[in-house]
């Protein structure tokens, strides 16, 4: 690391001959695959945008110039250079860096990313907002990957950027993948675009933008000269730059899917090294619910099933091997999703559509206005719901409860356990009247043996776990299999009632009305924003009902949690195991 430990920011990358930035890229290199092998993270992406990260930065005068990442899984080697060399082993950590661009962490963090398809737009507000204040000499770069511009919102800020003069540069990072393989047609255009083939009719000359490439984009001295030609030429531009995602690990390279974010590896021999399997542990949700839709639509042939640009993390890959006909994969688009799910299930589809809680948070008014407001049965499995770990504040997947539950007609579900989410996917297809919602976390479930024959559930039916004579706790999804542990260690346990609710709506009112008479304390717990959230729900019928007792809401508070382990989020919050159980036994004393 000869180079890279003299590079405390980017000017000393700017001071340095130009032809020791290949050595300073392999040092670069080197260095994020030592970090993330053991640190785990992001790490394809990174190493395919090395030679590109330092030309930028050397040609580029940041952060006075604006330089933004979409998404930002791919930033490593930018947080690298930018002053974080000597944290980055905290990358993603509790209290380290995080592992997306931001703001408030460094000046050389232009925006804030972690969701896809953004960066475009932001770019041009920046460069709109710096003509306002008179800085002309300014420029604005923005890196987005070639899934990422096929979203709906890169489009639309293309189309603005085509008639709003300003100096903007839009590097599409061009490596033929995003999680899975690139899909749809902007995909094959770049294809045939790279072949030679679709020479004299450019799509992005034809919106405005003054094109240039397919350049090599591990070439440095190639890319460095073809960004100083473009950092002096005004107006609108795109560079089109053809890298490998991967690039440096072999099995990165050949594996791409899999090394998009790996977990740990051996940095030597690029193999990954496997946790202990717990004997006692079942399968990861997302595996639920793909194996379960494909036990469904043998059954069902109107079961369609539909993501955006994530069929290996939802699982819905497990239907497109079997059923390719009737699993669709659309790309970085989740509004599309929602409404093309719409638009199925007006004419008699069953579509359960995939998509991380997160992510939904894109497609509020198409959730409202294409599939409620026309009581359309779609199926919105909302994966990674709850804290999601070391991903992060923009991935957190906390706010789906509050923001689904007051949309009239919308079933919100969470099974407390993999046989719930089970019954729960079996049970919307029976009589498919209006949408539902079911929410479910990232990881693994706790039950081995999952696999019972369908049970239907009651909708809008909450179940008691047990009774008790003081203080009830209503769950809502998975943090109930911790309450049932907890219970059982209490001071006093009879004291304590458990209800798994299963639905934040239609809510158990019968079942409120029993707790109101039974109990003069309930708690509620849920893995989501405690305000707007189940709690809330909770909250509001049992004023209504006039209850007079105390009601306690344990969820996520009204702040952004940051990044950590799943579990050490849960100390910081008081929803481990241990803080549940000082709660509970406190409420005894009170
Ligand atoms: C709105 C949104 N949907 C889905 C994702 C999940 N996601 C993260 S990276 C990624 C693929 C990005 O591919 P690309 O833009 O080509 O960048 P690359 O990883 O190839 O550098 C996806 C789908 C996301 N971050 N944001
Ligand atoms: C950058 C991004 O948005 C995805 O790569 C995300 O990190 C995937 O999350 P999971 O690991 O939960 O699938
Ligand atoms: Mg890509």
């Amino acid at each position: 690391m000869q180079i890279l430990e003299q590079i405390n920011d980017p000017a000393d990358l700017r001071a340095l001959p130009e032809d020791r930035l290949p050595q300073l890229a392999a040092e670069l290199r080197e260095f994020i695959i030592d970090v993330v092998s053991v640190k785990e993270g992001h790490l394809g992406a990174s190493l395919g945008v090395v030679e590109l990260t330092l030309a930028l930065h050397y040609v580029f005068n940041t952060p006075e110039d604006r330089l933004i990442w979409d998404v930002g899984h791919q930033a490593y080697g930018h947080k690298i250079l930018t002053g974080r060399r000597e944290s980055f082993h905290t990358n993603r950590q509790q209290g380290g860096i995080s592992g997306f661009p931001k703001r408030d962490e460094s000046p050389y963090d232009a925006f804030g990313t972690g969701h896809a398809s953004t960066s475009l737009s932001a770019l041009l507000g920046m460069a709109l907002a710096a003509r306002l204040q008179g800085k002309i000499a300014r420029k604005h770069v923005a890196v987005i990957g070639d899934a990422s511009i096929a979203g709906g919102m890169a489009f639309e800020a293309l189309n603005h950027m085509g008639v709003a003069d300003t100096d903007v540069l839009v590097v599409l990072n061009d490596n033929a993948i995003g999680i899975d393989p690139s899909v749809g047609a902007l995909k094959e255009y770049l294809t045939r675009v790279k072949a030679g083939g679709a020479a004299g009719d450019n799509l992005f000359e034809n919106l405005n933008l003054h094109y240039t490439g397919p350049v090599d984009g591990h070439d440095l001295p190639g890319l460095v000269a073809t960004l100083r030609k473009l950092a002096s030429r005004p107006g609108p531009k795109l560079l089109h730059v053809v890298t490998t995602k991967g690039k440096g690990l072999r099995q990165a390279e050949e594996n791409q899917v899999v090394y998009h974010a790996p977990g740990r590896f051996d940095k030597y021999t690029g193999d990954l090294i496997r946790r202990e399997n717990d004997p006692g542990r079942g399968p990861k949700y997302q595996d639920v619910f793909g194996h379960t839709l494909v036990e469904l639509a043998r059954e069902n042939p109107r079961i369609v099933g539909i993501t955006p640009a994530m069929p290996s993390g939802s699982s819905l890959k497990y239907l497109m091997e079997e059923f390719p006909e009737r699993a669709f994969d659309v790309g970085i688009a989740e509004q599309h999703a929602v409404t093309l799910a719409a638009g199925m299930a007006a004419d008699g589809a069953v579509p359960y559509c995939a998509i991380y809680s997160t992510f939904l948070q894109r497609a509020y008014d198409q959730v409202i206005h294409d599939v409620a407001i026309q009581q359309l049965p779609v199926v919105f499995c909302l994966d990674r719901a709850g804290l999601v770990g070391q991903d992060g504040a923009t991935h957190h997947g906390i706010f789906d409860i509050a923001y689904l539950r007051c949309i009239p007609g919308l079933v919100v579900m969470s099974p407390m356990d993999n046989r719930e989410l089970r019954d729960m996917l079996y049970t919307v297809q029976l009589e498919p009247r209006g949408p539902v919602a079911i929410r479910y976390p990232r990881g693994y479930s706790r039950q081995a043996s999952w696999k019972h024959p369908f049970r239907r559930i009651p909708v809008g039916k909450a179940r008691k776990l047990q009774q008790g004579i003081a203080v009830a706790v209503l769950t809502l999804g998975p943090l109930g299999q911790t309450i049932r542990e907890v219970l059982g260690e209490t001071e006093n346990p009879e004291a304590f009632g458990h209800y798994d609710f299963r639905f934040a709506k239609p809510l158990d009112r019968e079942a409120l009305r029993e707790i109101a008479l039974a109990y003069g304390q309930v708690v509620t717990l849920e893995d989501g924003c405690r305000e707007g959230g189940f709690g809330s729900a909770v909250l509001e019928a049992l004023a209504e009902m006039g209850y007079s007792g105390k009601v306690h809401r344990l969820g996520i508070p009204d702040a952004f949690p940051g990044h950590a382990t799943t579990q050490e989020l849960y100390e910081e919050l008081g929803l481990d195991k241990a803080s549940l159980l000082r709660t509970l036994n406190n409420l005894t004393h009170e």
